[in-house]
């Protein structure tokens, strides 16, 4: 399998003993794809699996929202099919300001997903682990996917491998033309491999963001939001540290959640935002000097 963790560790393997497997599961990891669709509609289309990368604290109508917009410019602009959206909230150790423990986003991510659509699910792989960057969460669904599912097959039996490819929105994408986030072989993978659906985002300019990716620019699909929304988990924190109702900008069921558990009452840990890969990273690698976490 061509992926970035397993090319990793079988260069560290040594011949006689068997070769580790590709990824580090969680505890009591069960791949979820009770709602992934396993056979083609169109025999002519390529499938692709939706993977939305972030913090989620909490979830809102607008990450839900990203995988609709998807869906129609997928349907009007492309050859694809798409078989299934995932929802990955980030690891603990990503310590962004306000990242509510991966045990509440989860949930909420859940909530979300279960009750509010028909197709959509959340992958709690990195979320309970060390920090896991974006490149290998991929190689993630590609091998769940692909190299333990099978793919997915057309209505003759005909089996076809499914792209698992990243939703993002337009802020995230411009962080990749940040020096230092993204490292250049994770960008070759990400956006050479497999490809990004980008949505735009209020105050982030998409032409921009794509300027210093034009060599990808094949593989990055801009999706305009027709009705512009700029809700963010920022301003939900900031609307109930103050008290404020945050009905109707979130799914009920997390809106409930949030009440229940007393949630997002205090600003929570203070990292700075765009260095969260950037010091998960560091502290991950030394903690496997110490020899606490797998690579
Ligand atoms: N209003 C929005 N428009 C477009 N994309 C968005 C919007 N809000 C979030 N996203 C995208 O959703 C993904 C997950 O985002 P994330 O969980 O970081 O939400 P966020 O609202 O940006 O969080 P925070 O406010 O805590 O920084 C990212 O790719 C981000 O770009
Ligand atoms: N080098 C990398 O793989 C890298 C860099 C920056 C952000 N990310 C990911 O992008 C997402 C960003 O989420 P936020 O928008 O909440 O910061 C997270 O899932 C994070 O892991 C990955």
């Amino acid at each position: 399998m061509d992926s970035l963790a397993a090319s990793s560790s079988s260069a560290a393997s040594s011949s006689s003993s068997p070769p580790p497997p590709p990824f580090t599961d969680p505890p009591n990891y069960a791949f979820p794809h009770h709602r992934l669709r396993r056979t083609l509609r169109n025999p002519d289309k390529q499938p692709i699996v939706l993977v939305a990368c972030g913090s989620f604290s909490p979830v809102t109508f607008l990450h839900l929202r990203m995988f609709e917009m998807a869906v129609d410019y997928v349907r009007q602009n492309t050859d694809f099919e798409i078989v299934g959206g995932y929802l990955s909230p980030v690891s603990d150790q990503y310590k962004k300001p306000g990242l509510l423990s991966a045990h509440h986003r989860v949930n909420m991510c859940t909530l979300a997903a279960e009750q509010t659509s028909t197709w959509l699910m959340v992958d709690p792989w990195e979320a309970f682990q060390s920090y896991q960057r974006t490149a290998v969460v991929l190689d993630h669904f590609d091998h769940e996917i692909n190299t333990c599912l099978g793919g997915v097959a057309t209505a003759d039996g005909v089996r076809k491998p499914v792209r698992p490819m990243l939703l993002a929105g337009s802020d995230l994408i411009a962080t990749m033309g940040e020096p230092g986030v993204w490292s250049e072989p994770d960008l070759e993978h990400i956006l050479g491999r497999y490809g990004v659906l980008t949505v735009e985002r209020a105050g982030a300019d998409m032409d921009q963001a794509i300027d210093s990716l034009a060599r990808w620019r094949h593989n990055i699909h801009l999706i305009h939001q027709l009705i512009q929304n700029d809700v963010s988990s920022t301003k939900v924190r900031l609307f109930l540290r103050r008290g404020l109702s945050v009905r109707y900008l979130l799914p009920a069921p997390v809106v409930d959640y949030i009440e229940e558990n007393g949630l997002y009452k205090d600003d929570g840990p203070t990292t700075s935002a765009s260095s969260g890969a950037v010091t998960a990273e560091r502290e991950k690698a030394a903690e496997r000097e110490k020899g606490k976490v797998a690579p």
